[in-house]
């Protein structure tokens, strides 16, 4: 992999790419499972429906049991639930990856700049950051309800880049996801990979971005403001 050079900004995902939340995930599920009578289900089920918000998790959890009419008579009372029972636990399952803490600090170091940006809403996230002593490093947070469209649009990413005045070529987006590297390609933001986290169980090899990294410290290694 070629450095990446004229780099000023970092946009970095949270769920799969800081924060290894997939038991909290599948705690609040099952626990709004459990209300509308349902059974568990895995923890490995539940995180590959991870990574386009809140409402496409509900749907997806849902469509296990349901029909589509039938599961949309029960969407907004499980997305309620799902809510409570996410925002009482939110964190108290989730630990940080290998490397999170020491790669954002080194990507501070380097001079530039961090924005948050989650397809999770934003009541969850930002909490979620103070808890885990992350939010400090990040001058923007954006969550999946900040805008009219998240993740794998592009929006979130361009809204970043004008917040911080920089071109999106000046910008790298860093997630586990499709859905991130989709959403840089489209800003015409560049964007790196961790192999880590959820990609909606499918190999993070298969998606088009300019590299893969273990850590969010060798991103940092990869990438060069000058
Ligand atoms: O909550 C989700 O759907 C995934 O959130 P992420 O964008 O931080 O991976
Ligand atoms: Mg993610």
């Amino acid at each position: 992999m070629s450095k990446l050079t004229n780099i000023k900004a970092a946009i970095i995902d949270l769920d799969g790419t800081m924060l290894d939340t997939a038991a909290d995930f599948h705690v609040a599920v099952n626990r709004m499972r459990d209300d509308l009578g349902l059974t568990p289900l895995s923890q490995e089920t539940i995180v590959n429906f991870v990574g386009k918000g809140t409402e496409n998790l509900i749907r997806r959890v849902l469509a296990v049991d349901y029909a589509e009419d039938e599961a949309a008579q029960y969407f907004q009372q499980a997305l309620a639930a799902c809510t409570e029972h996410y925002l009482a636990i939110n964190g108290d399952y989730s630990s940080l990856y290998p490397g999170v803490l020491e790669g954002l600090q080194a990507l501070r170091n380097k001079g530039l700049r961090l924005a948050c940006v989650t397809n999770k809403p934003l009541a969850f996230a930002v909490p979620l950051l103070q808890k885990k002593g992350l939010r400090d490093f990040f001058e923007i947070v954006y969550g999946g309800d900040s805008f009219p469209k998240k993740k794998p649009d592009p929006m979130p990413l361009l809204q970043v880049c004008q917040d911080f005045a920089l071109a999106p070529a000046q910008v790298v987006a860093i997630g586990d996801s499709s859905n991130d590297a989709q959403a840089a390609r489209a800003a015409g933001c560049r964007v790196l990979n961790v192999p880590y986290g959820y990609n909606h169980g499918e190999s993070i090899h298969d998606v088009d971005s300019d590299g893969i990294v273990s850590t969010l410290v060798e991103a940092a290694q990869q990438i060069s403001v000058d």
